[in-house]
C-alpha cells in the first residue's frame, strides 16, 4: 500500500500523560511524539514506568492525566479494541501463536481477525485459503518462507518471535508497539529481528521498550529515557547516551 501523502509525520503523541495508582505516581507529565517511518525506543531502569506508558497508550489503563492522539484523533477515552482498529497495535495483544498450527495457518488466523483482539474459530482453516497470498507475502517479508509449513512449536525461539511480529503485521498497523522484542534471544536472532524491525518500520511507526542498548543504538532513531515515571532525556542515541543524568540513572548509585 502506498504511503499516504497527507499522512502526518507524528502519528502517535501523548501530552502530559500521567498515571497514579492509589496515590503512587507511576507515570507523570510524559510527552511523546512517535513518527511515521521511525523507530522510537522507550528505555529506563526497572520500574521507570515503561510498561505503564505502553498500557496507557494502548488504553489497557486509563490515564489519570493528559491526552493521547493517534493519527490526528484524540483516543484518550477510546477502548483498546477501537484503538487497535484505528491502527495502534501492541505485539503481545495478538502474539498468541498457536503451537500446533503451521506458520501459514497462524498467519491465516491472524489475517481473519477483525481487530486483532478476537479470534473466530467458526471458520475452517481451509476456508481461509483466500488469505494465502497475503500470508505468503508476510512470510516472505519476514524471511520465514523456508518454515511456511512448519508448526510453530517446532520453530526456534527467535523464529517464534518473528512469527509473532508477522501475526501483528497481519493487521497492517500504523503504529506498532513492541514490548522487549529481543528478550531472551541469542545474538544471531537479535540480529535477524533487528533487521526485520528496521524493515517493517519503513512504512509505519515503531515504538519499542528495549533493554538491549546496543540494539537501541543500532536501529532506533529516537530514544526517550524514563526514570521514576518522568522523562529524563529524549533525542537520538548519541545525545541521550552521553547525557550525564542518563549515565547516572543507569550506572549511578540510585539506579
Ligand atoms: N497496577 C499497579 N498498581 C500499583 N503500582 C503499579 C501498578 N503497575 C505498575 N506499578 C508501579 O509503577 C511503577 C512503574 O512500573 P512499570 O511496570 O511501568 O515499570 P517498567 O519501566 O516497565 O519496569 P520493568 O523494566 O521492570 O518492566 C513501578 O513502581 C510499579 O511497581
Amino acid at each position: 500500500m502506498p504511503v499516504q501523502q497527507d499522512q502526518p509525520r507524528v502519528v502517535l503523541s501523548a501530552r502530559g500523560l500521567g498515571k497514579d495508582f492509589a496515590g503512587f505516581t507511576a507515570v507523570n507529565d510524559v510527552d511523546l511524539d512517535v513518527e511515521h517511518g521511525r523507530i522510537h525506543a522507550l528505555i529506563g531502569p526497572n520500574g521507570a514506568g515503561k510498561t505503564t506508558v505502553f498500557n496507557l497508550l494502548t488504553k489497557f489503563l486509563t490515564p489519570t492525566r493528559g491526552s493521547i492522539t493517534l493519527l490526528g484523533q484524540d483516543i484518550t477515552a477510546r477502548k483498546p479494541a477501537e484503538v487497535a482498529r484505528l491502527g495502534l497495535v501492541r505485539s503481545f495483544q495478538i502474539s498468541a501463536v498457536f503451537p500446533h498450527l503451521t506458520v501459514l495457518e497462524n498467519l491465516r488466523v491472524a489475517l481473519q481477525r477483525p481487530n486483532g483482539l478476537a479470534t473466530q474459530f467458526w471458520r475452517s482453516l481451509s476456508s481461509l485459503d483466500r488469505l494465502n497470498p497475503r500470508a505468503d507475502e508476510l512470510i516472505a517479508q519476514l524471511g520465514l518462507t523456508e518454515y511456511r509449513d512448519t508448526r510453530a512449536m517446532d520453530l526456534s525461539y527467535g523464529r517464534k518471535r518473528v512469527l509473532e511480529i508477522a501475526t501483528t503485521l497481519a493487521l497492517d498497523p500504523k503504529v506498532l508497539l513492541l514490548d522487549e522484542p529481543m528478550a531472551g534471544m541469542g545474538l544471531e536472532d537479535v540480529r535477524t529481528v533487528a533487521g526485520i524491525i528496521r524493515d517493517v518500520a519503513r512504512d509505519r511507526a515503531v515504538l519499542m521498550v528495549e533493554h538491549n542498548l546496543s540494539v537501541v543504538a543500532d536501529i532506533c532513531d529516537r530514544v526517550t529515557v524514563l526514570q521514576r515515571g518522568e522523562i529524563l532525556a529524549s533525542g537520538d542515541y548519541a545525545t541521550v547516551s552521553t547525557d550525564p543524568r542518563v549515565r547516572t540513572a543507569y550506572m549511578g548509585t540510585d539506579a
